[in-house]
């Protein structure tokens, strides 16, 4: 028999995705999101989707006693870095207040396993790469920081209610549902990879490179490109791992690309220049972010089916090829 889960932000770009894998397994999905970001049409039919704000106690209530879940996956949240350092009360108490609410009602109703979509944001410039989860905690930006708030918090919700929580600080999601049902579509978008490629479409503007001056090969960031289906996977396989208690893992392919490379490989996929030119750095952006999973691997056996880059936006290139209005839903 499947289980039945939670997906806050379950309409958003990686929820939606552990949405599609969760039913199709033949699992029993309530997503909770209220479309501020999210897509009607990225929940399969066969999902329930409840349209609220995570906020809201009473509603959160009201869905835990409807459904006894056997865990909740936490993904909606605010979530662009640039926004979180002009609005960083904002930040901090709405990504806080609204985590803990979610948090709270799962342990009135018992439910005691928790997975959240934590972040690389977590540990600021780095000293040292790949990034494991010894690696320092210090976040350069209220994004970051607030994910950090959340993280300590359920810490605390285990030790007291036995709350299992599973903190998976991802790195840099990437591309589509190979099937070609689901895919990115954020409005703004700020991810490096959809907006080369609808440069290279003509559905956005040249890209802009922010900076040039980083002490990397070509002088350009460099990111670890991780696919949404394995991070889908990742989901699946540390809900089992939370059997043996709370955890925390890192999540990427131990790979990283810079700004320039991705360039590269948008332009050998999709077979067309991708027009860009070159600015200033942006604030608060370190120079290398590459995860370290070995953790993850060895624990739950997880190894990406997407490792390698081209591989990743061959499918974000077929999405956004096939739907250069993406969900079409907006205004
Ligand atoms: N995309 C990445 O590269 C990345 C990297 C690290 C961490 N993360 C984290 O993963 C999670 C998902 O990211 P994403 O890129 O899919 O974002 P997204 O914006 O596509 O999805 C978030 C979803 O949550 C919903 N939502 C937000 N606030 C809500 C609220 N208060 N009430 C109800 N619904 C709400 C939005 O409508 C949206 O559907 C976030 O928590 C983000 O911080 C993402
Ligand atoms: O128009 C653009 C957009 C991005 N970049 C560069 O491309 C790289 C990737 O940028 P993204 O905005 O795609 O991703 P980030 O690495 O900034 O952000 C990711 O990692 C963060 C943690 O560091 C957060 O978790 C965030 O949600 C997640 O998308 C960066 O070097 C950025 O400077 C450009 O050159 N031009």
């Amino acid at each position: 028999m499947g289980g039945r889960y939670l997906v806050t932000g379950g309409a958003g770009y990686v929820g939606s995705h552990i949405v599609k894998t969760l039913v199709e397994r033949g699992d029993d999905v309530v997503v909770l999101d209220d479309l501020r970001q999210g897509h009607r049409a990225a929940v399969p039919p066969s999902a329930e989707l409840v349209v609220a704000e995570i906020g809201d106690r009473r509603r959160l209530g009201e869905v835990f006693a409807a459904w006894r879940f056997d865990a909740v996956f936490h993904f909606a949240a605010l979530s662009l870095v640039g926004e979180s350092m002009r609005d960083p009360l904002r930040y901090c108490s709405e990504n806080l207040s609204n985590s803990l609410a979610v948090a709270d009602a799962a342990v009135k109703a018992g439910c005691l396993r928790f997975v959240l979509s934590s972040t690389a944001a977590l540990f600021g410039f780095p000293k040292s790469i790949p990034i494991d989860e010894t690696a320092e905690i210090a976040p350069v930006s209220a994004y970051g920081e607030s994910k950090l708030m959340v993280e300590r918090a359920l810490a605390w919700a285990d030790q007291v209610h036995g709350l299992r929580s599973a903190a998976l600080r991802y790195f840099n999601a990437a591309g589509a549902d190979p099937s070609g049902a689901i895919g990115e579509d954020h409005e703004p978008e700020t991810h490096l990879i959809p907006l080369a490629i609808g440069a290279a479409l003509g559905t956005r503007p040249p890209l802009t490179v922010f900076g040039t001056d980083y002490p990397t090969d070509d002088g350009t960031c460099i990111r670890d490109y991780v696919h949404v289906m394995d991070l889908a996977d990742a989901h699946l396989r540390v809900l089992d791992r939370l059997e043996q208690g709370s955890c925390r893992f890192n999540i990427g392919n131990g790979t990283g690309y810079s700004v320039k490379q991705v360039i590269d490989s948008v332009e050998r996929i999709g077979g067309r220049p991708v027009p860009h030119s070159f600015g200033p750095r942006r604030a608060g952006d370190p120079a290398v972010l590459v995860a370290s999973s070995a953790r993850l691997r060895e624990e739950t056996g997880w190894a990406p089916r997407f490792a390698a880059l081209d591989d990743i936006v061959r499918t974000a290139w077929a999405w956004h090829a096939a739907h250069p209005k993406g969900f079409g839903d907006r205004g």
